[in-house]
């Protein structure tokens, strides 16, 4: 498990680096941001259940944090993300990664990125396990627009937080929705449409 922890975490910096190029935010900040940030994991293990149609297995949210790498150890299908108001599934192909952009990189991106909002269903057949990586800013910085993507042009479109606020805030809710992007949201803005 540590191994895993600390090759996703190589993995995750390669992404967040790429994603920072992309959308010429500051290398600096970037790193400052995300390198050994808060990493934190989720391990799902969903039963077979005689009535699926009945039951979800996680409802539907998006991840809070900056980037997830998500597993999905056992082959079995059962996630799907909201794309324009539908449900879509996700095809599990073999040996690789689901990759979520989270809330923290919807915010830190200014929007540019928005974060998925996703569900796990289950099946009547056979259980379901899954192992998803979070990673999220350092503890102690600040959460809010990367400073070198604001301008005049290009306004804050987002809050600043602590951090350690963003967390507490988040592990005081239930999975729903993008209740915490939702919030930070400066007024004015669009809400986003799942
Ligand atoms: O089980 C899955 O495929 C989704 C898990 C998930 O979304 C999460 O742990 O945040
Ligand atoms: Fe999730």
């Amino acid at each position: 498990m540590e191994a895993y922890f600390k090759e996703t975490q190589k993995l995750a910096m390669v992404l967040l680096k790429l994603i920072g190029q992309a959308l010429e935010i500051d290398k600096r900040e970037m790193e400052e941001m995300f390198e050994e940030g808060l990493q934190l994991v989720r391990m799902t293990y969903y039963p077979p259940c005689p009535q699926p149609e009945l039951v979800v297995g996680l409802r539907p949210h998006s991840d809070a944090g900056g980037l997830t790498i998500l597993l999905q150890v056992n082959g079995e299908q059962g996630l799907q993300v909201k794309k324009n108001g539908v449900w879509i599934p996700v095809n599990i192909l073999p040996d690789a990664f689901v990759v979520h952009i989270g809330d923290a990189m919807e915010i830190f991106s200014n929007g540019i990125y928005k974060s998925i909002v996703h569900r796990a269903t289950v099946n009547s057949v056979k259980e379901r396990i899954s192992i998803g990586m979070f990673f999220n800013p350092k503890l102690e910085m600040e959460i809010g627009p990367a400073t070198s993507l604001i301008n005049e042009k290009n306004p804050p479109q987002y809050k600043r937080m602590p951090m350690e606020q963003y967390v507490k805030d988040f592990f005081s809710r239930k999975l729903r929705s993008k209740t915490i992007v939702d919030q930070m949201r400066i007024k004015g803005e669009q809400p986003n449409t799942e």
